[in-house]
C-alpha cells in the first residue's frame, strides 16, 4: 500500500491506496476534482431533488410533452460546433469496460471508435475507478500493455479513437469525501480523466472526448456543460476541447433533445439512442399507470412504434443542427460453440445495423469485437460519406407526444418472469464481485439491461398483471417463480437473490438497483 504525499485540505480518501494508486491520485489531480466538487455538487444535488419532484408529478398523472417555455429554441434555426475532424466519422464504436485487457483489445478491435466506460459495463469497486484511470492515462499515452494468461497485449499501430463515460449524476463515489461530503462518481472520473488526460490528447492533436449517461432534462445538460467549461479554463485549454455525446436514454430526454444539443452546443459531438436505459426509465417513471405496462423484454424491440419513433426523432433532431445521431447496442454477442446460434445472433446485430444505417444513424454501437466487421460492412454499404448528416433522412418526421408515449402491445410470459429473475440475479451476482458487464444467456447484459429486468418484476407486480396463460402474477406466484429460479442458480447466488429480490419488490420503486447494491460493494 502506498500513501498520497499531501491530500488537499478537506478532501479525504477512505480506501486502500494500492501500488500506483498515487500516480492518478496526485495531490494537483485531487485539488481539481475537489475545486469540481466546490463548484458544482450542491447544483447536483439540486437537479436530483428535481428529479424526484418531477417523478412526484408524474406519479399523479402528469405525462411528459415537449416544453412550452423552450419552443423559441426548437423553432431557432441554430448549429452545435463544427465537428473536430476526428469525429466526423464514427461509423462502428465498440463499448467496454475500463479494465487493462478490454481497452487494448477495444482500441485494437478495428472499430473506428472506443466509448471505455465507467457506468454501466463497471462496477464500481474503488479498484475499477481508480485502476480504470491508470489504464486510461496508458492508453491515451500509447504505452498501455499487459501480459495474462501466456498472451502479450499491445497497441497496434492503428487504434480506435477513445471516449469515455464517466458515471451517472446519481452515483456516489463513497470513498472520496470534499469537507465532509461524499463526492459525485460524475465527478470523480470526469476530472481525473480531464485532469491527466485533456493536455496530452491536445499534444497529439486530438481534443477530449465523453459520453454523458441518463440526462433527464436541458437543465442537467448545463450543468455539464458548465463543468467542462470551468475544466477547459481551469486546465488552460481552448473552449471546445472537451466534446461530449449525451445519451437519449430517459423518456423524459426524448422531449428535450434539441434543448441538450443547445445547452452543450460549444462541447456537443450529438447524440446517442441508448435504448437500453430508455425501456427502463419509460417503466420506470409510468411506474404508477397501469396503461403503460410494458410485455416482455424480448418484445421491445426498436421495431415497436415508440422505440422506432424515439429513434428517428434523434437522428431528425441531430441533423438539423449539424451533430451525428449515433445508434444503440444490440445485445447479442458471438456464440461459441454453436454454429447455429452463433448465425442467429450475427443475423440480428446485422438486421439492426442495417435498420440504424437505413434510418439515417452517423454510426452506431457493438459490444463485442466478433461484431465489428458486420458493423462496418453495414455502415460501408449504406452510408458511403462519413456521415449522414445531410441526408435529408427524416427530415420530413413528425413525432407527436403521443408516438412517443404509447406503449407496444405484446405478451406477459411465465418465460418472461422467469428470465428477468434469473438473468438479474447473476447480473447483480457478477456486480457484486467486480464485473459490470457479462455475458448471460449469449446475450450482454449490464446495469441498464438488469434493471429493465428488475422494473418489469416490480411493474407487473404493482400493477397484477395478467400472464398469457390467465393467471395474475401475485406475490405468491412471483415468490414461487423466484425460489424456483433461485434454486436452479445455487447457494453462492443468495445474496445476489436477496438483493435482487429487495429492488424487483420493494415499494416505492427504488430509483437506480446500483444504488443500494453500491453500499454491498467493497
Ligand atoms: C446498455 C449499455 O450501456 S451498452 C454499453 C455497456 N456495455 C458494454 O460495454 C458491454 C461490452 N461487452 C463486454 O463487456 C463483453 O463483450 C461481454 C462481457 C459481454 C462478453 O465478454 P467475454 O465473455 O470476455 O467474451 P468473449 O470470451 O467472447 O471474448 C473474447 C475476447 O474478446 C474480448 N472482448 C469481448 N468484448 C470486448 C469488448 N467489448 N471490448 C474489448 N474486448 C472485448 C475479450 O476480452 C476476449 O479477449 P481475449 O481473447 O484477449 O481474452
Ligand atoms: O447506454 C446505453 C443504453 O442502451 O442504455
Ligand atoms: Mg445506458
Amino acid at each position: 500500500m502506498t500513501t498520497i504525499p499531501q491530500t488537499p485540505a478537506g478532501l479525504s480518501i477512505t480506501a486502500p491506496l494500492q501500488e500506483g494508486y498515487a500516480e492518478v491520485l496526485t495531490p494537483e489531480a485531487l485539488s481539481f476534482v475537489a475545486e469540481l466538487h466546490r463548484r458544482f455538487d450542491a447544483r447536483r444535488r439540486e437537479l436530483l431533488a428535481a428529479r424526484e419532484a418531477r417523478q412526484a408529478r408524474l406519479d399523479a398523472g402528469e405525462l411528459p410533452d415537449f416544453l412550452p417555455e423552450t419552443a423559441h429554441i426548437r423553432a431557432g434555426d441554430w448549429k452545435i460546433a463544427p465537428l473536430p475532424r476526428d469525429l466526423q466519422d464514427r461509423r462502428v464504436e465498440i463499448t467496454g469496460p475500463v479494465d487493462r485487457k478490454m481497452i487494448i483489445n477495444a482500441l485494437n478491435s478495428g472499430a473506428r471508435m472506443f466509448m471505455a466506460d465507467f457506468e454501466d459495463a463497471s462496477s464500481p469497486t474503488w479498484e475499477n475507478m481508480v485502476e480504470g484511470q491508470l489504464n486510461l492515462r496508458d492508453a491515451v499515452r500509447g504505452t498501455i500493455s499487459l501480459e495474462q494468461g501466456g498472451k502479450s497485449y499491445r497497441l497496434n499501430d492503428k487504434v480506435a479513437m477513445l471516449l469515455v463515460r464517466p458515471r451517472g449524476l446519481h452515483l456516489p463515489e463513497k470513498h472520496v469525501t470534499v469537507d465532509g461530503e461524499t463526492m459525485s462518481g460524475s465527478l470523480f472520473d470526469f476530472g481525473l480523466y480531464a485532469f491527466h488526460n485533456l493536455h496530452e490528447r491536445l499534444s497529439r492533436g486530438t481534443g477530449t472526448y465523453f459520453y454523458i449517461p441518463k440526462l433527464e432534462s436541458h437543465l442537467e445538460a448545463r450543468w455539464w456543460n458548465d463543468v467542462f467549461t470551468l475544466a477547459e479554463d481551469t486546465l488552460g485549454a481552448p473552449r471546445g476541447t472537451i466534446r461530449a455525446t449525451v445519451l437519449i436514454e430517459t423518456i423524459l430526454a426524448a422531449f428535450e433533445m434539441d434543448e441538450i444539443l443547445y445547452e452543450l452546443r460549444e462541447h456537443s459531438a450529438g447524440l446517442n439512442a441508448g435504448r437500453w436505459d430508455y425501456i427502463f426509465s419509460y417503466i420506470k417513471k409510468f411506474r404508477n399507470r397501469d396503461d403503460r405496462i410494458l410485455p416482455d423484454r424480448a418484445q421491445v424491440t426498436m421495431a415497436v412504434p415508440m422505440m422506432a419513433n424515439y429513434s428517428k426523432l434523434a437522428i431528425q433532431t441531430c441533423h438539423r443542427r449539424g451533430a451525428p445521431a449515433i445508434g444503440g447496442m444490440s445485445a447479442f454477442i458471438p456464440v461459441k460453440n454453436d454454429p447455429a446460434a452463433n448465425e442467429r445472433a450475427f443475423e440480428q446485430v446485422r438486421a439492426d445495423k442495417e435498420r440504424e444505417a437505413t434510418n439515417g444513424h452517423d454510426g452506431t454501437w457493438v459490444a463485442h469485437p466478433g461484431m465489428v466487421g458486420l458493423a462496418t460492412e453495414v455502415f460501408d454499404r449504406l452510408m458511403p460519406g462519413p456521415n449522414q448528416i445531410d441526408s435529408g433522412k427524416q427530415a420530413d418526421l413528425n413525432v407527436t407526444a403521443s408516438d412517443l408515449l404509447t406503449p407496444p402491445g405484446g405478451t406477459i410470459t411465465e418465460g418472461g418472469v422467469r428470465t428477468n429473475i434469473s438473468v438479474g440475479i447473476q447480473y447483480l451476482a457478477a456486480w457484486l464481485q467486480g464485473r459490470g458487464a457479462v455475458p448471460i444467456h449469449n446475450l450482454m447484459e449490464d446495469a441498464a439491461t438488469a434493471e429493465i429486468s428488475r422494473a418489469q418484476l416490480w411493474q407487473w407486480l404493482h400493477h397484477g398483471v395478467r400472464l398469457d396463460d390467465g393467471r395474475t402474477l401475485t406475490q405468491d406466484l412471483l415468490g414461487t417463480l423466484f425460489e424456483d429460479e433461485l434454486g436452479k442458480l445455487g447457494p453462492n447466488f443468495a445474496q445476489a437473490g436477496r438483493l435482487f429480490k429487495d429492488v424487483a419488490t420493494r415499494s416505492p420503486l427504488v430509483e437506480f438497483l446500483t444504488l443500494p447494491a453500491y453500499g454491498q460493494l467493497a
